[in-house]
């Protein structure tokens, strides 16, 4: 079945399969032969680009290219990973110098290099333009066609143009004179902000606008027009996010709160076990018995779920919240880390372990199966990463294989993870491979041939692999790890994870990692886990410590009335909302700003480098572009050559890039979960952070939640005053024509590409036809119809959580009093016997009531049927013998051998009535059986 081609990664673009004959890697740490590999193991300097003979007819062999000199200098930025370069590789005799061999204090960021390696190589390829790049292009026709032309009309302005010139002129004025501030707010602890502290002027003076101007601001809004966000009119000046109500909250009492958070729970997205942990589980077993009549059917939904939970479990109490004194990863509890991975951590800076590092590598040393969850950015990634290399360090080196496949949910996180893993094993000789979709499949072919430890991998490639490299099986894998455990539980992956895990051996040891962790028992033993030992840090859907959340309020035109997403003015609303917070509030540091979809990301991008004043410093990572084009944003925004990263929710898991100051929602996402995973993109690993939402009317729930674990005084109201944004509005709607016109270049650019790619593909069939047809077929493991339903799925389940989870909730309180605890019947109190006579009674009763009314029922039938008037047939002729016979004539004009035996006369009453059984046994003269036995039997003689 080579009929269709797809790939297979959930988010992966398009097939990897390059149509051209198999370019050569880029070069690799190890041989690509066995040969290779002992000649590099004698450290011999030799140069070699060896050939790896594959299996298949015709096919096309693969160079590996070696080179030792190269790999001596760099052994970290091969593609391979690890140090299994064998001037690193350890053996008995090694002592570390202490220097760590120069790579300590190595810029932390490089772990997003290894991805570069497996970069696929398509020189003929028509290069994608990015958004940029049309624009610098229009830009240059522009300017050359303004040489010749003499009309300056466009500078003149409509009269749209000069009215918002103006106002933009008079707002300027009022800034400087001081009668208006740009932006409000609203923070609970406005006592705070008193204080002159240089570094909060903008917020100050938000706050002295807000007490000081009231009147200049209500002018300036009736200016403006019609007030089309919050923070410009009245309403807006209350507290909608109700922070107050929360400050007095927090010190109200337990139990108070307890009922808030068990009210918020049932709305949560989280499962119902969500704040339920060991202890609590055993606590509730013993009340169950006593409350359980009383109990409401969540309470006693999540009464067997803590059951459940802990026969699925095996007990864990966290040592590090027991000792609390500080540990260093040179002192963790039953466990002593290898030299190699203490020096690897110290090159790092790593060396005290966060409680999920603390928790985890003990137990993952001992081979336990782990459910673990901690806030986003406590260092999880490290968490895994010890234990699983710790282990390895100790395998059968004498049998290469792949014993540990570490599985993420999107390519940028797999190439993350992986840097992550070989930096960690860098003084160690695990080999790695990094197997994801969008990057080259040859390379990562080559490498898996070579039996690499440890795969990383996004679940697609995998299976991809698993099916058609030769010489890779996962028959050998002692370790499965799951990052973002729950994204990866979800329904869009379900069959790759069935897949996988069909794969893998069950005897392995699997480890679950996510800062909002599945507890869904069900969706657990999907996993077939052996007891897993649930480790929670963190409470379930407490957002980082350092991470300051702010709210604005996106209001429809008027009062009150919310905006429909999808509405181009209400999105127009949003976008200068975005445009102004970035241009004003959020101008330095890094930001990272979140859409729910690649339209809009890409839509806002076009905005954002058409509008300049900074916003130009921005690039976008979403799934509609390349994989190369995705790894160079990432790498120009940590770079920080792009100050802005436009991305949908494929960069709002695992990324951890340093320096990332805010966050911002373009829309509130469709769950919680989602919510945390984006603004813990910032504030990571004890850092500072601030995450800003815009909220729309119906997004108050999910605020509701966000705001349930934060401290109080990490929660903040913004709002901006009308004014800004209508300019900024105008401004936006000028450049709409530019937008259109950039839309369809990029539409013009893409057929050309796809012509130009059509092309390549035909001179490729042309040219190498028979070894194109002599490769082996690849087979896969889904259609591009199934992938895309699942990939559908997914997204569905994705962004509706939260809603199907609200929805359900609402579904069960409107059920709750059907399926209550057992409702009184008339025979409750009674004796048994008392019980059965009243039963027997009410039965006769019951049928005595039918009996009635079924004859009530057939009177009234009867009565029906006579009132109906009677079926009016045609008086028949008489029928005289011989005539009128036609049809019956015909048939019985062939006479019966009985007929013709009897002499049964034709015609007549007599012939018309069919004789009954007796009569004919009489007239045979036989009985009912030598009839039947007569007629199957030979034929009678005649008499
Ligand atoms: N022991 C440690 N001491 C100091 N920093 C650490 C430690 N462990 C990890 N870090 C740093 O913490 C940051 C976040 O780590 P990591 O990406 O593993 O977080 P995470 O918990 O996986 O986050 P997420 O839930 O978003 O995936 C990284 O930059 C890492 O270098």
């Amino acid at each position: 079945m080579a009929g269709f081609i797809m790939t297979l990664d959930s988010d992966d673009e398009g097939p990897a399969r390059s149509p051209s004959p198999s370019p050569p890697p880029p070069s690799t740490r190890k041989a690509s032969s066995k040969n290779d590999a002992a000649t590099a193991a004698k450290g011999k300097k030799g140069k070699a680009a060896k050939g790896a003979k594959a299996k298949g007819k015709g096919k096309k062999l693969l160079d590996t290219v070696v080179d030792a000199d190269d790999d001596e200098d760099t052994p970290v930025d091969s593609p391979r990973g690890g140090a299994a370069d064998e001037e690193v590789r350890m053996d008995k005799g090694f002592v570390f110098d202490g220097l760590g061999g120069g790579f300590i204090g190595r810029e932390r960021n490089s772990v997003w290099d290894s991805g570069e390696a497996y970069i696929q190589k398509r020189p003929n390829a028509m290069p994608r333009l990015s958004v940029d790049e049309i624009i610098a292009r229009r830009a240059a026709i522009k300017s050359a066609e303004a040489l010749f032309e003499e009309s300056d009309s466009n500078e003149g302005g409509s009269d749209e143009e000069l009215d918002y010139e103006e106002l933009e002129k008079e707002m300027m004025r009022d800034l400087e004179n001081g009668d208006l501030d740009f932006e409000g707010l609203d923070d609970e602890s406005d006592d705070a902000e008193d204080d002159e502290d240089e570094d909060d002027d903008e917020e100050e003076s938000d706050v002295e606008e807000k007490e000081d101007a009231p009147a200049k601001k209500a002018a300036a809004r009736k200016d403006a027009g019609p007030q089309i966000v919050g923070g410009g009119d009245e309403a807006d000046e209350e507290d909608w996010l109700g922070l107050e109500e929360k400050k007095s909250d927090a010190g109200s009492d337990a139990e108070e709160k307890d009922g808030e958070d068990a009210e918020l729970n049932g709305s949560s997205g989280f499962a119902a076990l969500a704040d339920v942990d060991m202890s609590d589980a055993e606590d509730d077993e013993d009340d169950n018995s006593a409350s359980d009549e009383d109990a409401s059917p969540a309470d006693r939904q999540s009464r067997a779920d803590a059951a459940a939970a802990k026969a699925f479990f095996t007990s864990h109490e966290n040592s590090t919240t027991l000792s609390r004194k500080p540990l260093s990863f040179t002192t963790l509890p039953n466990c002593t880390l290898s030299r190699q991975l203490l020096l690897a951590l110290g090159s790092l800076n790593l060396s005290t372990p966060t409680p999920i590092q603390a928790e985890c590598i003990p137990l993952a040393m001992l081979g336990k199966d782990i459910v673990a969850s901690s806030a986003t950015g406590s260092g999880k990634t490290v968490a895994f990463w010890v234990g699983v290399l710790e282990r390895l360090l100790h395998r059968d080196r004498k049998n290469p294989m792949t014993r540990v496949i570490v599985m993420c949910p999107t390519r940028e996180l797999a190439v993350q993870v992986h840097g992550v893993g070989m930096a960690l094993a860098r003084y160690t000789d695990v080999s790695f491979c990094l197997c994801v979709g969008g990057l080259s499949l040859k390379v990562q072919e080559a490498e898996l041939k070579q039996g690499p430890d440890v795969v990383v991998s996004t679940p697609g490639r995998l299976i991809d692999h698993v099916r058609n490299t030769p010489c890779f099986s996962m028959d050998g894998v002692e370790v499965l790890v799951l990052d973002e455990a729950d994204r990866m539980l979800e329904e869009g992956f379900r069959d790759e994870l069935e897949e996988i895990i069909s794969a893998a051996p069950r005897s392995r040891q699997t480890l679950l990692f996510s800062a909002t962790v599945t507890e869904s028992i069900q969706q657990l033993t999907r996993l077939s886990m052996n007891k897993p030992v649930r480790v929670k840090i963190d409470e379930m859907g407490a957002a980082a410590k350092g991470l300051d959340q702010e709210f604005l309020r996106v209001r429809g035109d008027k009062a009150g009335e919310s905006i429909e997403l999808n509405s181009r003015s209400g999105e127009r609303h949003r976008e200068a909302l975005l445009v102004s917070l970035c241009t004003r509030s959020f101008s330095s540091g890094r930001t990272i700003i979140f859409f729910r979809s690649k339209a809009q990301a890409h839509r806002m991008k076009i905005l954002f480098s058409l509008f300049g004043k900074g916003l130009e410093k921005s690039d976008e990572l979403h799934g509609d572009l390349t994989q190369e084009q995705r790894l160079r944003s990432l790498k120009r925004f940590r770079d920080g050559e792009a100050r802005f990263l436009l991305a949908t929710d494929l960069a709002s898991r695992g990324l951890d890039i340093k320096g990332i100051e805010n966050v911002i929602n373009y829309e509130m996402p469709k769950s919680i979960e989602i919510y945390l995973h984006r603004v813990g993109r910032t504030a990571r690993a004890g850092q500072k952070g601030r995450a800003l939402t815009l909220v729309g009317e119906s997004d108050r729930k999910l605020v509701k939640l966000a705001m349930k674990h934060a401290p109080p005084e990490s929660i903040k109201q913004r709002t901006i005053p009308g004014v800004v944004v209508a300019v900024v509005s105008k401004q936006l709607r000028a450049l709409e024509p530019d937008v259109r016109d950039v839309m369809q270049e990029e539409k013009e650019e893409k057929e050309i590409r796809r012509g130009n790619m059509d092309l390549q593909k035909a001179q490729n069939m042309l040219e190498h036809e028979d070894e194109i047809k002599s490769r082996p077929a690849r087979t896969w493991f889904q259609s591009t119809s199934e992938k895309n339903a699942a990939k559908n799925l997914g997204k569905a389940e994705h962004n509706s959580k939260f809603q199907e989870k609200t929805k359900k909730r609402a579904f069960d309180e409107e059920d709750e009093p059907l399926s209550k605890a057992p409702k009184r019947t008339p025979f409750s109190g009674l004796s048994r016997r008392e019980k059965r006579r009243k039963m027997a009674m009410r039965e006769d009763e019951e049928d005595r009531a039918s009996g009635a009314q079924r004859e009530i029922g057939s009177s009234i039938r009867a009565a029906k049927k006579a009132a109906l008037p009677g079926k009016i047939h045609a008086a028949r002729p008489e029928r005289t013998p011989g005539q009128g016979e036609g049809k019956k004539k015909k048939k019985g004009g062939k006479k019966s051998v009985f007929d013709r035996e009897m002499g049964v006369a034709d015609g007549g009453a007599a012939s018309d009535k069919r004789p009954g059984k007796r009569e004919r046994d009489m007239m045979k003269g036989g009985g009912g059986a030598k009839h039947s036995l007569g007629r199957m039997g030979p034929k009678p003689k005649k008499r």
